[in-house]
């Protein structure tokens, strides 16, 4: 089944909570909130206190996307704030395992994030432990990017892993790159500019087209 995570960094922030609100009533399947801390990234978005501000907006899955370094640190927080799935990116932690039971050990969902030129096969002893891998098809950081056409070819690899896993991408997500992706075998799909550039409604369901 294909789920889209439209991403709130490409929302109006001066108005999130309604944001929240008219995504959900568009038919959004989860809410994608990319924490960005200014070190594992060049830039700095939001934390748990925003989290937790919009929680009450939507029912839905709050998918907590970390682009933070050692995110271990600040697990505990994100649950509290009301993440119902977290991810975090393979290459921000010395000990991703132990990272990944930590965040399991909350009831929450896990998931291991990869950036463009990280291979696939560091996550051959984690997946298995995992409730989604996240395959990044820009480099993190920023919304509105191109989609990096050697994505297509990871989400073949990470499927033949896993049959059964979401796989979700992230990053220069529109009506024309998703066909790709859902052919080479992904399910969940992020979309911040996208989404939040024309009609919410329209523009999720002709992804999910
Ligand atoms: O994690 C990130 C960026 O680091 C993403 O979730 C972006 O927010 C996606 O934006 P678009 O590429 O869809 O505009
Ligand atoms: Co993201």
């Amino acid at each position: 089944m294909i789920k889209i995570a439209p991403s709130i960094l490409s929302a109006d922030f001066s108005k999130l909570g309604e944001e929240i609100t008219s995504i959900t009533e568009a038919g959004a399947d989860m809410i994608h909130i990319d924490v960005m801390d200014g070190m594992f990234v060049p830039n700095i978005s939001f934390g748990p206190v925003v989290i937790k501000s919009i929680r009450d907006k939507s029912n839905l899955c709050f998918d907590v996307h970390l682009m933070i370094e050692n995110p271990e640190r600040y697990i505990d927080e994100f649950v509290k704030a009301g993440a119902d799935l977290i991810t975090v990116h393979a290459e921000s932690t010395t000990h991703l395992h132990r990272t990944i039971q930590q965040i399991k050990a909350h009831g929450v969902k896990a998931a291991v994030s990869l950036n463009p030129a990280t291979s696939v096969e560091s996550l051959k002893y984690i997946i298995d432990e995992l409730d989604m891998v996240l395959l990044m098809s820009v480099n993190p950081g920023f919304g509105g990017q191109k989609f990096i056409p050697s994505t297509l070819e990871k989400i073949k690899e990470v499927r033949s892993m896993n049959a059964n896993i979401d796989i979700q991408v992230d990053g220069g997500i529109t009506d024309k790159t998703v066909k790709g992706c859902i052919e080479a075998g992904a399910n969940v799909f992020v979309a911040g500019s996208y989404v939040f550039s024309g009609n919410y409604k329209e523009r999720i369901e002709s992804l999910k087209k």
